[in-house]
């Protein structure tokens, strides 16, 4: 398994040498918490209480042992390096294709934060994607609503795709390439249930402190970051007395929060893929999208990338996790550096 999920470029006997580096509470620990999250998607809106607080738990995963996590990281760092360090490997993979850059927003342009209103990004972090923007067609996906996610970024040339790729939208008139605007939301239909869900749940969780619902237009975000552990049951108890009158949504987990959304087929990979056919990469090798993000609702976009053979996906995180993505890097400062880098490069004229 760790062997075909290698980037073809790296070696087999590198491969090998990075499945057998882990350690078997390691694989372990992934599988559990991997299982956990599939069964709490698969389940729906129909998820028993107990696989909801689990799911819960396992997305905020105790520590473990220091030399254990020491071992851990060296070999999840083998398999998945650094976008940093390899910089030059990737810019080289792209040669002669046209780079298209995806960014998603919370924990990867700005800091994770306990107060979702207050997630901004620094001056520097945006006038980094304004430059890359200069050189490559770039794009936003966030959870968030669209118009919140422009609200902390404030470049309207760029493409955002915000409720988790439900909501698409091209750059302003003036930064766009000819007259067509791109538009895209599947789940209208759904606006009228997901405003009748926020209030309803907004209403059952007002007593526990620290509890949030956020109204993502077309899905929502219930917060637990800022609650009490011993009061997760209790919450995921009121989201699920909530949903099951609504079996047309369906629950899933980001950083410390539920999402709930249309059981739609559509998802950030779907954006990704919706964006490159926009920008008129349908059906052609001559494109390399990198996309980076840190959330399980990016995994659907870095398995879009696997399946296409093209590009490269980027997770951020400081612990090693399950991905899809290839390479990694650790927290959005270093997000700033591969972005600056990669305006640097192209200034420089592509030399590789
Ligand atoms: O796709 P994203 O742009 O990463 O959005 C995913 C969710 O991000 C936000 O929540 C997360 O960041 C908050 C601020 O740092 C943090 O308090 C929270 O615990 C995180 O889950 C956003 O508020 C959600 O609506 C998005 O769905």
């Amino acid at each position: 398994m760790v062997i075909s999920d290698a980037k073809p470029g790296l070696t087999r006997a590198i491969a090998v040498a990075l499945s057998e580096s882990f350690s078997p509470q390691l694989l372990s620990q992934y599988f559990t918490r991997k299982k956990l999250l599939q069964k709490l998607e698969s389940y729906g809106n129909g998820a028993s209480i107990n696989a909801l607080l689990d799911s819960m738990r396992a997305s905020s995963p105790t520590r473990r042992a220091s030399s254990d996590a020491e071992h851990d990281q060296d070999s999840w760092t083998l398999r998945h390096p650094s976008a940093l360090s390899m910089f030059e490997e990737i810019m080289n993979d792209s040669k002669g294709k046209q780079i298209v850059v995806f960014l998603d927003y919370d924990g990867t342009l700005s800091p994770i934060v306990e107060d979702p209103d207050r997630a901004f990004m620094t001056s520097e972090m945006r006038e980094a994607v304004r430059d890359v923007a200069r050189f490559f067609p770039t794009a936003i996906v966030s959870g968030r609503c669209r118009a919140k996610v422009y609200n902390f970024v404030k470049l309207s040339e760029l493409y955002y795709a915000g409720s988790h790729g439900m909501d698409i939208k091209g750059p302003a008139k003036g930064h766009r390439k000819g007259n067509q605007t791109v538009l895209c939301q599947p789940a209208r239909k759904f606006l009228p249930m997901i405003d009748e869900v926020y209030k309803r749940l907004t209403e059952r969780i007002e007593h526990i402190p620290g509890a949030k619902v956020e109204n993502n237009k077309f899905c929502l975000s219930v917060h637990y970051r800022c609650v009490e552990e011993k009061r997760w049951g209790e919450l995921a108890d009121q989201v699920k007395s909530v949903i099951k009158d609504y079996q047309q949504l369906r629950l899933s987990q980001g950083r410390k929060v539920l999402e709930i959304r249309p059981t739609i087929k559509w998802d950030k990979g779907n954006a990704l893929e919706f964006l490159l056919e926009s920008l008129g990469y349908a059906e052609t090798d001559d494109v390399f999208p990198v996309y980076i993000g840190d959330d399980r609702t990016d995994e659907d976009a870095f398995k879009v990338l696997r399946n296409r053979g093209q590009g490269v996906g980027i997770l951020v995180s400081k612990s090693p996790k399950e991905t899809n993505a290839w390479y990694t890097l650790k927290e959005p400062s270093e997000v700033m550096q591969f972005l600056k880098g990669l305006v640097e490069w192209k200034k420089r004229g592509c030399p590789y």
